[in-house]
């Protein structure tokens, strides 16, 4: 990792390149691939959250972050407070969408349960650290299971993709 221990910002074991995924048919998009050999439970990247403003709806963008307990996610909102006078007193914005900082934007998805990263979100610092769930060999791509890929509008067709194999095995039951 960085020489620089009190870094807020680490993506030193990760790089960005054209997806495994990607091919003409799907079109060319990136992703993020291991730079090293990365154990299970290691620190594969750590980064800071910035919150987006008021108004901003997730659901219409794939390369930010939910950034809230609360699912599914809702349109930002200013968080209002009562005063002692019994005024309102603007908080800020309560933010339930975030921007990534590194690599993290870049990451693509899989259902759950076979991914090779998981990515640990701390609300109350506005930052996050992504851990090997397994070992990765240098040159894989890294992935992790987007928490809203079942309910978020741009990930509709997505989610379809990446769950084709549970309907057609459901169909085959029914
Ligand atoms: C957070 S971005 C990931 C980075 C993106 N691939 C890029 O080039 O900027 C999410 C988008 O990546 C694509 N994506 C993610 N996982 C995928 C997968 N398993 N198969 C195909 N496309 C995927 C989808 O277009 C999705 O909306």
């Amino acid at each position: 990792m960085s020489a620089r221990p009190e870094t807020k910002i680490d993506c030193s074991k990760v790089y960005v390149k054209q997806s495994s995924f990607s091919n003409e048919q799907t079109g060319m998009f990136d992703g993020a691939f291991a730079a090293v050999d990365i154990k299970e439970g290691e620190l594969v990247e750590k980064g800071v959250m910035r919150r987006l403003p008021d108004g901003f709806d997730g659901n219409t963008c794939p390369y930010i972050f939910t950034w809230s307990t609360e699912r599914p996610n809702k349109v930002n909102m200013i968080r209002f407070e009562a005063t002692q006078t019994g005024d309102a007193c603007a908080l800020g914005l309560s933010g339930t969408w975030g921007m990534g900082s590194g690599c993290s934007p870049f990451y693509n998805t899989c259902k759950e349960g076979t991914a090779n990263t998981h990515m640990v979100r701390h609300f109350d610092e506005d930052r996050f650290e992504i851990y090997a769930t397994r070992d990765i060999k240098a040159g894989e791509e890294l992935l992790h299971t987007y928490i809203s890929l079942k309910w978020r509008t741009c990930f509709q067709e997505l989610s379809e993709i990446v769950h084709a194999d549970d309907s057609e095995h459901k169909s085959e039951e029914s």
